[in-house]
């Protein structure tokens, strides 16, 4: 909230982040990356302020929950979802040492986490929760894992909890203990 006020004179955190960029004076440029530190703090991101972004992008919820290192170069004209990781490897030895490079027009999934020295070309979709550590040719869309059905035709019981050593369940907005006998005598021969 303090953050937000603080930056609102820069008209948004994007005009700030630009300002941290351009702003030569030295004792300018620590207040307002520490300024801009603060507000991505609030949002619980690190959007680093040395990130380069050829422009805008969108962030469909918000700037929340998004990590990207000071290495990265993003394309112009991206979509970024929330908790995405757009990150450095920092392993001198590493393969994948380095940043991630992204191209334009690129539409990121919530949760996907792009890293390391990956090139991911322009028009891409990854998908959300995919996991980008090698290059992406430009016009292709990218997931990891499919999901998995591992039980069907199997009616799972999620209404019964163990909670400080009793059994309760969730209904009419708050937790109710456990007291018919058949039950109890069921759940805890399970566990
Ligand atoms: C609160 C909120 O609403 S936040 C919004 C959150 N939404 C997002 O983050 C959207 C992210 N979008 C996605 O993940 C999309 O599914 C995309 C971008 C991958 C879809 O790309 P499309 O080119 O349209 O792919 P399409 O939907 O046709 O699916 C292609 C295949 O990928 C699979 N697939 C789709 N999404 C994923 C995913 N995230 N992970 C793994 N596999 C996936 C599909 O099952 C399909 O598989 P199949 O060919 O074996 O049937």
């Amino acid at each position: 909230m303090l953050a937000r006020l603080l930056v609102a004179p820069f008209g948004s955190a994007w005009k700030l982040k630009e300002r941290c960029v351009t702003t030569r004076r030295p004792f300018v440029k620590k207040v307002l990356v520490n300024l801009y530190g603060l507000y991505q703090y609030e949002n619980n991101s690190s959007i680093a302020w040395n990130a380069q972004f050829a422009g805008e992008p969108f962030f469909p919820h918000g700037p929340k929950s998004i990590f990207i290192s000071g290495g990265a170069k993003i394309g112009k004209n991206c979509v970024i979802f929330q908790q995405v990781t757009i990150g450095s490897n920092t392993l001198a030895d590493s393969k994948g040492a380095g940043a991630p490079v992204i191209g334009d027009n690129c539409y990121i999934g919530a949760g996907a986490k792009i890293v390391g020295n990956v090139r991911v070309g322009d028009n891409v979709r990854v998908g959300a929760n995919a996991l980008v550590y090698k290059d992406v040719p430009a016009n292709s869309v990218v997931v990891s894992s499919p999901s998995e059905i591992i039980q069907r035709e199997t009616p799972q019981d999620n209404r019964f909890y163990s909670f400080q050593g009793r059994w309760v369940y969730w209904e009419d907005a708050r937790w109710n203990p456990v007291t018919d006998d058949g039950v109890l005598a069921r759940l805890n021969k399970q566990f």
